[in-house]
């Protein structure tokens, strides 16, 4: 079976041994399918890590165990201190206050104004349900409109969220994200669903508020070329395995390329040994 070469030079900074998110021995199945098998990541504080790998290589799920959405059949997950892979319900929700996350498809709530999109950020951290943008604390819609002001999008506070572009819709949930003040930003393919200059805007939105806030970034990408632009560190997934793991600065555009390329090539080699199995099987 033909592979890129497998490179792994990510040398991670002096820290004084600090770390955000430790990812020890992880595997996690879906009944007969391995998502993941036997990851050991650790993301250290304040840096833009990239996942690149094709559809089914296991990125949404490296994620969603970051915060504990998704448990590991085998392995341990420690994200700012919690062990998320023995947590109970209540340390997962307290630990998901200072992980924020963002989706492809945004998940607004459409018929809401803008303004209070971004408030439900805040209601991890606030008791009993909230109807009504005036259900929220003054202090709350305040925080609210500082964020929508760094994102650009101040002037949109009192539209419907369904009235935005694709872009501002992706704005808005970065505004609600950081409402929580997180330590920690997941972005689970946050440009798939957007034209080249609405991903570049985004991407640069994220990186630039990452440096303002310190933030650590864990990103699922597609693009290459953002990957390099906005990345510190870049991982190759392919069939739920770390096959790179680069400093984006070390990495080239053709290096990176590969992570595709050697899945192409795996995959072509597999359909021919399934279609010689399929003409030697004896016919029904
Ligand atoms: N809840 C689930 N139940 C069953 N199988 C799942 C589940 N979630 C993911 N998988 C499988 O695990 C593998 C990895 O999926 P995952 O969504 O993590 O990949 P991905 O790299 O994020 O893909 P994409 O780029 O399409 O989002 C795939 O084979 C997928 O079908």
């Amino acid at each position: 079976m033909t592979m890129a070469q497998t490179t792994f030079d990510y040398q991670a900074p002096a820290s004084g041994g600090e770390q955000s998110i430790s990812l020890r021995q992880v595997t996690k199945r879906f009944g007969d399918v391995t998502a993941l098998k036997d990851i050991n990541i650790d993301f250290v504080p304040r840096k833009i890590n990239v996942l690149l790998g094709l559809s089914g290589s296991g990125k949404s799920t490296l994620l969603r165990h970051i915060n504990g959405l998704q448990l590991p059949t085998e392995g341990e997950v420690i994200t700012l201190g919690t062990e998320v892979h023995r947590a109970g319900q209540k340390k997962l929700r307290h630990l998901r206050r200072d992980v924020g996350m963002i989706f492809q498809h945004f998940h607004l709530v459409e018929s809401m104004s803008v303004l209070e999109n971004v408030c439900t950020g805040k209601l991890g951290s606030l008791r009993g349900p909230r109807l009504g943008l005036f259900s929220y604390p003054r202090a709350v819609r305040e925080q609210a409109m500082e964020q929508l002001a760094r994102v650009g999008l101040a002037d949109k506070a009192f539209n419907r969220a369904d009235a935005l572009s694709g872009g501002q819709m992706q704005r808005v949930a970065i505004a609600r994200a950081l409402i929580q003040e997180p330590q920690v930003l997941l972005a689970d393919e946050p440009v798939a669903a957007l034209d080249p200059v609405s991903s570049a805007t985004v991407m640069d939105l994220i990186s630039r508020i990452a440096k303002e806030d310190n933030l650590t970034v864990v990103c699922s990408l597609h693009q290459v070329e953002l990957a390099l632009e906005f990345s510190d560190r870049i991982i190759g997934l392919r069939g739920g395995e770390v096959v790179l793991d680069r400093d984006s600065r070390t990495l080239s555009l053709d290096e990176a390329h590969t992570i595709y390329s050697a899945v192409a090539k795996v995959d072509e080699n597999e359909l021919e040994q399934e279609a010689s199995a399929l003409a030697a099987a004896p016919q029904a």
